[in-house]
């Protein structure tokens, strides 16, 4: 698999980098061909690990990658993605990580700012053959509990570190359309989030950005197109997070690990 080059991150308004046209054409046509499989099973309000299935709170429909998930989908789980993560941005990563399809229907309501610099949790199941340890419900991911089915192995305590975005679709996506991912900073002059820049949900494209106490960003209702990308996280220990940035990261409140909160703005 080709990846586009290495990339100096920019700084504002916090670490990241945009890189179009991420996988070569063929490797894009497979995930999205992958993808439209998935979607025809249809979506569902219900929890379901083999569809799309509603996130509670969040105006999405997500799917899990499985520990085994197949080329091309793999290569999140590759050895190869995580040095290009490292190379990037300079992280000391850990084994874990998480990836999942996010599908929002055309119509979705924008989510609400926040940073993802927040702890969560990981069972320490046996690693792949890249020597990543694939995130797959060995415990609540918020707030490290049982759930049923769960691993017994140890349960570990990370932080976020790395967001990465993979769009998949939004091929004649205009100005206007929505689906943007949004940055924001916090402004010295109220206590809102002021917004900086939105990143356009172009196929093939990959955003990536630091995890901080400051990478506030948040996902534009898309009003026109489905909108349909690749979401993951890659992860550092809580010690490794308070030194470099200083700060505690935040847990889930108790609302979000049940699932009860809303991550939407109210209806107008
Ligand atoms: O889809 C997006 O643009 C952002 C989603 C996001 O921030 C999240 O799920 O944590
Ligand atoms: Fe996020």
């Amino acid at each position: 698999m080709t990846i586009n080059s290495i990339q100096k991150p920019a700084s504002f308004p916090f670490r990241h980098v945009v890189i179009d046209n991420y996988l070569n054409s063929n490797t894009h046509d497979a995930i999205r061909q992958d993808f439209n499989k998935l979607l025809a099973h249809g979506i569902t309000q219900l929890p379901d690990q083999n569809r799309l299935a509603k996130m509670p709170g969040y105006d999405c429909y997500n799917w899990v990658f499985p520990r085994d998930v197949t080329a091309p989908m793999d290569h999140f789980y590759s050895a190869e993605f995580m040095a290009f993560c490292r190379e990037t941005l300079n992280i000391p990563f850990t084994a874990e990580v998480n990836a999942q399809i996010n599908h929002h229907p055309a119509g979705c309501r924008s989510g609400i700012w926040h940073t993802d610099f927040i702890h969560c949790y990981h069972t320490q199941d046996p690693t792949n053959h890249s020597g990543i340890r694939p995130w797959y419900f060995g415990c609540n991911y918020q707030s490290g509990m049982p759930v049923a089915g769960s691993s017994d192995a140890r349960i570990l305590k990370r932080v976020r570190a790395l967001t990465f975005l993979y769009y998949i679709d939004g091929d004649d996506w205009t100005q206007g359309d929505g689906g943007e991912t949004a940055f924001g900073y916090e402004s010295p002059f109220g206590d809102e989030v002021a917004p900086f820049s939105a990143i356009a949900p172009l196929p093939n494209r990959l955003l990536m950005f630091e995890c901080s106490p400051h990478s506030f960003h948040r996902m534009l209702g898309n009003n026109r197109l489905p909108r349909s990308l690749i979401i993951g996280w890659l992860h550092c220990t809580p010690e490794y997070a308070v030194q470099k940035h200083g700060m505690v990261p935040d847990d889930w409140n108790s609302e979000a690990a049940l699932g009860l909160v809303t991550y939407n703005e109210p209806e107008q």
